[in-house]
């Protein structure tokens, strides 16, 4: 797992000329006041969009033709589960659309360790924001993505589901994966290694 993302020169609605540059074990935390764009850059890096100018690559790839979750991996502001499926279908339906498998026991070790375990078997619908916020970071962490793309991961979680978060994102860090992070969580920016501050005019 050897990323490398390239955020060149985009111009896109809100955002100008931003760039970045990082590659695997980085941690980028997006910063800015509400309003600064950095929903849409998790956006663009996460391919759910190409840019109005500028291009943003993975391994040299625009982002929106990557649509194998093990490469990259979204936890968007929205989440984007399917509320009436279990937590564990909502595992693992990007592990099908990639063509791979999971054991049942990894998931329900994820579920478990992001304290979601209670879902598992239950309609994510029937959880509350922060459990379903958590359901969808444990989706993004399965297949140990290249890149993952975290859009506010601690914005409906209170202190110790913060720091759960905070752990397994950093599991995945150490084993190699690029994370980018939309945030103005201190206890999330502790860990970032590099910060990118949007809506500065600079
Ligand atoms: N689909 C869209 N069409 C038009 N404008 C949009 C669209 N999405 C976002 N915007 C605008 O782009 C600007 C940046 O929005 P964005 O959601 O990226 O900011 P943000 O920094 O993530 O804000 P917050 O911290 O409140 O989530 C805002 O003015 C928003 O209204």
């Amino acid at each position: 797992m050897n990323a490398s993302l390239n955020v060149s020169a985009v111009s896109h609605g809100v955002l100008k000329d931003v760039n970045l540059s990082a590659g695997p074990h980085a941690l980028v935390a997006l910063t800015g006041h509400s309003g600064s764009g950095k929903s849409t850059l998790c956006h663009l890096i996460a391919g759910f969009e190409r840019p109005e100018q500028g291009a943003v690559t993975l391994d040299g790839t625009p982002t929106d033709e990557i649509t194998d979750w093990s490469r990259i991996a979204v936890v968007p502001q929205r989440l984007a589960l399917l509320p009436e499926l279990t937590a564990a279908e909502n595992l693992v339906m990007p592990v099908l659309a990639a063509g791979r498998t999971v054991s049942p026991d990894t998931v329900a070790t994820l579920l478990e360790r992001l304290g979601v375990d209670v879902l598992a078997s239950r309609p994510v619908g029937q959880g509350s924001v922060g459990e379903q916020q958590r359901v969808a970071v444990a989706r993004a962490l399965l297949l140990g993505p290249s890149l993952m793309v975290l859009d506010e991961p601690t914005a409906h979680q209170d202190d110790d589901n913060t720091q759960r978060v905070i752990e397994a994102v950093l599991s995945v860090l150490a084993q190699g994966t690029l994370v980018i992070i939309s945030t103005h969580d201190p206890r999330v920016l502790a860990h970032a290694t590099q910060t990118l501050p949007l809506g500065t005019g600079l």
